[in-house]
């Protein structure tokens, strides 16, 4: 297949890499510098986006490629709050649009452990729930959007808790709430690590805890190719439960 790269920074050459490995092609590479050439790239010269871009970015770079007829996988993250009107545009335009908070298939084994241990912790109540992600120093949104589709699990699994915060004062994307009533995510940033993610349960006794840690960015760019390749000849709006349903 044709792939537009839209997006062209760490994650945009790990998905080239594997993309070229599988035999795929590069119709084009588009980043911040090249942005404008994306109206000048013929429709048929491209098969599917991969879009990986900024938080700022994402919106634009998605609704510019469903109105150009392109199906799309996006991993970029923290720009949801449009979730809504980006799934309208590709219901409305009859496209197809992919989003993952992540792409890898480890860590989206460990969602479904951590919304496991979410049901089974909701008879301890005295077991307190919270979070911890670390990612390198660049990335620019905090919480990661890994943890926010972690704490949503818990969520589902814990009908007590209210939401969730961010530890930091001042850094709160999350329910304003009592962190006793919420699944706190405490966010660090430190050298070049890839992701790290934990989930924990403390008590005055002991702590139960889960963590992924991700050894470089292959998982992530290896599941973006996999649902590219899924994602063509298909329309409407899908998620990795949709593509693992369908393999598993
Ligand atoms: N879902 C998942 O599995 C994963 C998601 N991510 C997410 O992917 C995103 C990208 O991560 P990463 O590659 O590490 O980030 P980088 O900062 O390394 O790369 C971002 C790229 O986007 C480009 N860009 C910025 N603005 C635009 C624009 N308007 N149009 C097109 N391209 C633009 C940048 O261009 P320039 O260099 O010219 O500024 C750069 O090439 C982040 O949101 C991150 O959280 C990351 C890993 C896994
Ligand atoms: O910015 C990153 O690097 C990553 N972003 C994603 C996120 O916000 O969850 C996925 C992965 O953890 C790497």
């Amino acid at each position: 297949m044709n792939i537009l790269l839209l997006g062209y920074g760490k994650m945009g050459k790990a998905i080239e890499q594997i993309a070229l490995e599988r035999g795929h092609q590069i119709a084009a590479r588009v980043d911040a510098h090249n942005r404008a050439d994306l109206e000048t790239i013929p429709a048929d010269a491209v098969d599917v986006v991969i879009e990986f871009s900024a938080p700022e970015s994402a919106v634009d770079n998605i609704k510019s490629c469903l109105q150009r007829g392109w199906p799309v996988v996006c991993g970029t993250t923290g720009w949801l709050s449009h979730r809504t009107e980006i799934e309208q545009l590709c219901q409305e335009k009859e496209g197809a649009f992919f989003y993952a908070s992540n792409y890898s298939i480890g860590v989206n084994l460990f969602f479904r452990l951590n919304k496991t241990l979410a049901r089974f912790m909701r008879n301890y109540p005295s077991y307190h729930v919270s979070m911890t992600e670390i990612h390198h120093t660049e990335k620019k949104d905090a919480p990661s959007g890994t943890a926010i589709t972690l704490a949503e699990g818990v969520l589902e699994g814990l009908p007590n808790k209210q939401g969730w915060v961010t530890k930091e004062a001042g850094d709160d994307k999350g329910s304003r709430i009592n962190s006793t009533d919420a699944v706190e995510i405490e966010s660090l940033r430190e050298g070049t690590v890839p992701g790290t993610h934990t989930v924990r349960y403390d008590s005055e006794v002991d702590r139960i805890e889960i963590t992924h840690i991700a050894h470089s960015r292959q998982g992530f760019a290896l599941g973006a190719v996999i649902a590219a390749e899924w994602l063509i000849g298909r329309q409407g709006v899908f998620g990795m439960d949709d593509l693992l349903g369908s393999i598993e």
